[in-house]
């Protein structure tokens, strides 16, 4: 199959088709992923709760981002495979290009970074030189221990209207992509309206551009705790490859998110 590209997912949000994105962490679940149609695949930060079995992703390393890129790429050559920068690997622009720099050569097609107003430049700078960057808004779990808790964003209009601002600032910046992380569908279709990016939501409703999971989340394997956004895939398939399957068929025709995975408003 012809590889995956950023051009190729624009052009999704052009044709009104969704995108379907999963994490994955090691390369057969990559591999099976890819086989199953999800669009694109994130090497998320996620994996320190769900891989390290750690409380947040504050403690992931550059050096745990570098090796799980490396493993996914191996399982899934053609596809578009973004990794998460981990907690201050992008705190000055030296770090953040060096960082930046590992994880591409690891084998990743775009990098992610969580923020809005203080990473224009690290944005810019990324971009210049060559590494396609995706933006994250709204839940910044990396910055849990300032907000105090995994919370909804943007709920008052003042919040609203700075988010769709930085949403602006960062796609004029050169960010190509744009993660959505627990806020109002109202938010979500109004951020992804006002830009010629795509967006992907996580707990952003329906109207975003795509749609991502932490896999082990759409697969039922968080059963001592499941954000509302979740759904459990793997029940009623016919198997793990069923439930990618079912997954990247639920986002496409718009059945995923119903409005009890989203927070309304
Ligand atoms: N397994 C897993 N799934 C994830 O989606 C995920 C991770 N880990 N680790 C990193 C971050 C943390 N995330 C989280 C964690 C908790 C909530 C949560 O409990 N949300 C509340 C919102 C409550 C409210 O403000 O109304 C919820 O009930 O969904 C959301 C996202 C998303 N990411
Ligand atoms: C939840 C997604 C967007 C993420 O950043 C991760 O898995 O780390
Ligand atoms: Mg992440």
């Amino acid at each position: 199959m012809a590889a995956m590209t950023i051009a190729k997912l624009q052009k999704k949000k052009q044709q009104g088709e969704k995108i379907a994105s999963l994490t994955a962490y090691d390369a057969s679940f990559a591999k099976l992923m890819a086989e199953q149609g999800v669009d694109c695949i994130l090497v998320g930060d996620s994996l320190g709760n769900v891989v390290q079995g750690r409380s947040s992703t504050v403690p992931v390393t550059i050096t745990d981002m570098v090796y799980h890129t490396a493993c996914v790429r191996r399982g899934a050559p053609d596809a578009f495979v973004m990794s998460d920068m981990p907690f201050m690997s992008y705190g000055t622009l030296d770090d953040t290009l060096k960082n930046a720099t590992q994880l591409m050569q690891a084998g990743a097609n775009m990098v992610k970074l969580e923020g809005g107003d203080w990473l224009i430049d690290s944005v810019k700078a990324l971009t210049e030189r060559g590494i396609p960057v995706c933006a994250h808004l709204g839940l910044l779990p990396q910055s849990v221990n300032v907000l105090g808790g995994y919370r909804v964003q943007g709920k008052e209009e003042a919040q609203a209207l700075h988010l769709i601002e930085q949403a602006q600032q960062l796609e004029a910046a050169g960010a190509q992509l744009l993660v959505l992380e627990c806020i109002p569908n109202s938010l979500g279709k109004r951020v992804t309206q006002a830009l010629s990016i795509p967006t992907i939501g996580i707990g952003a409703g329906p109207d975003t551009d795509g749609q991502i999971l932490v896999m082990h989340d759409m697969l039922g394997m968080n059963s001592d705790y499941l954000p509302k956004f979740a759904k459990n895939f793997l029940a009623g398939s016919d198997g793990i490859d069923a439930a990618f399957r079912r997954f990247t068929d639920e986002v496409k025709s718009g059945a995923f998110p119903a409005l009890k995975h989203s927070y309304e408003g």
